[in-house]
């Protein structure tokens, strides 16, 4: 079985350089996208990859370095792809307030028959901590993350070990116990505050706390623009880059 992730950002929400955290789950039968802001478009079209070529996009959460390209998206499915209607795998919650609190604002056109999210895409509703099997190779599981009070936010199992981290506060328990023991993950992608307080994301000196083997298991991403300052002080946790593709087997 072959699975690669491959990052189209790894940036922070206001990174000037890295592009907005993103990846693209590569199997031989299946292409998801995970998150979708303003700069995946431009990193797709780096790379070559047609928007058809996407089978679905998952959503973490509904800040805008996650979902300000959908717009862009969903006009383009329409108007230069033949109408062609990309699946959108989500909880029926947060499809509720992504249309409602923020797509809804450039794509709601009754006039045209554009009512709601679904008239865009093809609404799949994942429930929480239930794998989905999205193709004969391709297996998902997401789980519930604490990012922002009060804000839906969900992070995602990936053929059962490998972890990729939405925004979300340090949760070394989750880490240690789900994440590293029951689930016995070989590989984890996880956002990274480089310095000061994190208040909604995870800092470089929380994840320094982790046991030296899970460091090892650990990519860096969603980090700010003085990345290469902090380049030597990560111990053995990697930073992951844009278009840099991770094969991982199982
Ligand atoms: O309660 C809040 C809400 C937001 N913010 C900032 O806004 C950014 C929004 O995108 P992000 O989630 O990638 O990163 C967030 C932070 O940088 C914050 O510091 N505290
Ligand atoms: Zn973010
Ligand atoms: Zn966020």
């Amino acid at each position: 079985m072959s699975l690669q992730i491959q990052m189209l950002g790894t940036g922070s929400a206001f990174s000037k350089l890295y592009y907005n955290t993103s990846a693209l789950i590569r199997t031989t039968d299946a292409t998801i996208l995970i998150d979708c802001g303003p700069t995946v478009p431009k990193s797709l079209s780096e790379i070559a990859i047609e928007l058809d070529q996407i089978d679905g996009i998952f959503i973490s959460h509904i800040h805008a370095d996650h979902i300000g390209g959908l717009e862009e998206v969903a006009f383009r499915l329409f108007y230069q792809y033949n109408r062609k209607r990309l699946t959108l795998y989500v909880t029926e919650a947060l499809a509720g307030v992504l249309w409602e609190n923020s797509l809804k604002g450039g794509l709601y056109n009754p006039e045209d028959g554009f009512h709601q999210l679904q008239d865009y895409f093809e609404l799949v509703f994942l429930q929480e901590r239930v794998p989905y099997q999205l193709s004969p190779e391709l297996t998902i599981e997401i789980v519930p993350t604490l990012h922002v009070a009060q804000k839906l936010n969900y992070s995602i199992f990936i053929n059962h070990r490998t972890f990729y981290s939405a925004d979300l506060q340090f949760n070394k328990d989750f880490l240690l116990n789900e994440v590293a023991h029951t689930r016995n993950c070989h590989t984890i992608f996880h956002d990274c505050q480089l310095s000061g307080p994190g208040y909604v994301h995870t800092t470089l000196e929380e994840l320094l706390t982790l046991p030296e083997d899970i460091q090892k298991l650990i990519y860096l991403m969603h980090y700010d623009d003085h990345m290469t300052e902090f380049i030597g002080q990560t111990g053995p946790m990697t930073f992951i880059h844009k278009h840099e593709i991770i094969k991982i087997s199982d």
